[in-house]
C-alpha cells in the first residue's frame, strides 16, 4: 500500500544548523495496517507523516503510494488520497459552516460540491453516519460547527475524513488537545473506523497504554528511525514497563525513563 524507501529529511544543509532528522527511513505499510507510532520529543515523527503528506520535500528517498511514485506530487493532489489529522480540533473543520455544508464538501471532496443541492434524502444519509458518533449531532446538522466541543469536533472531523474514503489515514496526535473522557471516546471512534472501513493508517500517540491498546502494529521511533516494529502476537503481549525495557535494550542507554518516551 505505502512504501518509504530510504527516506531522508535535513534541515538547514550544510549551514551550522544542519539537523539530519529523519535518516534512511525503510518502512512497508500494508493494506488494513493502524500502526501506531510513539516516539520522544524531536524523533522526527511529525516529520515522517509530512514527507508522506507531501507538507515536506524528502531531502532523498522515494514515497511510493499503491506501487506510484508520489514523491514529487504536491500535497493538495496527495490530499485526494492521503487523509491528516492534527491536533489541533479546530483544523479539520471549518467553524463558520454549519454541520451539513461540511459534510457536503466533504462528500464531493472540494468546494464545487457546495452546488451540490442538499435534498432530504442526502440529509438523512448525514443523519445515518452522524448517528454512528454517538454525540447527538445527527440533531444538529444546521449548527455551526464552531459551536461544537473540542472532542465533538475531532469526532466529526474523523467521520468527515474517513467519507472521503483516503487510502491512508495519518493521525498527528489527533486526541492530545481533549480531556481524558473525550480523548478516549474519539480513540474508540478511531478504532472503529478503521475496523468497519478497513482503514489503513498511522496514529502518533505520546501515551504509550493507546500504542499498546490500539492498532495491529506499533513503531517507535528515536532520533530519526525506526528503532522497534512490532505487530501481531508480539505487540498484544506489549506492556509500558516492557516498551521502556526495549528501549532500553536497543539504545542501551540507561538515562532513559517512562518520562522521556512520554514527554
Ligand atoms: N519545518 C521545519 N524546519 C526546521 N526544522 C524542523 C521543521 N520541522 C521539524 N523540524 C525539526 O525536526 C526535528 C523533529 O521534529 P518533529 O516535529 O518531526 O518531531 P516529533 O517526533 O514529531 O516531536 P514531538 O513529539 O515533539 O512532536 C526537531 O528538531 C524539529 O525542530
Amino acid at each position: 500500500m505505502v512504501k518509504l524507501t530510504d527516506l531522508n529529511k535535513v534541515f538547514f544543509k550544510d549551514t551550522v544548523n544542519e539537523n539530519h532528522v529523519l535518516k534512511g527511513i525503510n518502512l512497508e505499510i500494508k493494506k488494513g495496517d493502524f500502526i501506531t507510532i510513539i516516539g520522544s520529543n524531536g524523533a522526527g515523527k511529525s516529520t515522517l507523516f509530512n514527507l508522506i503528506s507531501g507538507n515536506l520535500e524528502c531531502s532523498s528517498g522515494t514515497v511510493h503510494l499503491k506501487n506510484k511514485d508520489i514523491t514529487k506530487i504536491k500535497e493538495h493532489k496527495r490530499a485526494k488520497y492521503i487523509g491528516r489529522i492534527f491536533q489541533n480540533p479546530l483544523l479539520g473543520t471549518a467553524g463558520n459552516m454549519s454541520l451539513e455544508d461540511n459534510m457536503i464538501i466533504t462528500g464531493s471532496k472540494g468546494f464545487k460540491g457546495l452546488k451540490i443541492s442538499l435534498n432530504n434524502k442526502k440529509r438523512e444519509q448525514f443523519k445515518t453516519v452522524l448517528r454512528e458518533l454517538d454525540m447527538g449531532l445527527e440533531y444538529r446538522l444546521k449548527d455551526n460547527v464552531g459551536l461544537l466541543s473540542g472532542g465533538q469536533r475531532q469526532a466529526l472531523t474523523l467521520l468527515m475524513m474517513v467519507l472521503s474514503r483516503p487510502e491512508l489515514v495519518l493521525l498527528d496526535e489527533h486526541t492530545a488537545a481533549l480531556d481524558p473522557r473525550n480523548a478516549e471516546k474519539v480513540l474508540n471512534l478511531t478504532d472503529n473506523l478503521f475496523k468497519k472501513y478497513d482503514l489503513t493508517g498511522m496514529m502518533i500517540t505520546h501515551n504509550m497504554e493507546h500504542a499498546i491498546k490500539y492498532g495491529n502494529r506499533l513503531l517507535m521511533m528515536d532520533k530519526g528511525e525506526i528503532i522497534l516494529d512490532v505487530s501481531g502476537k508480539e505487540k498484544d503481549e506489549l506492556t509500558v514497563n516492557s516498551l521502556v525495557q526495549k528501549f532500553h535494550d536497543i539504545r542501551s542507554e540507561n538515562y532513559i525513563n517512562d518520562e522521556t518516551l512520554l514527554s
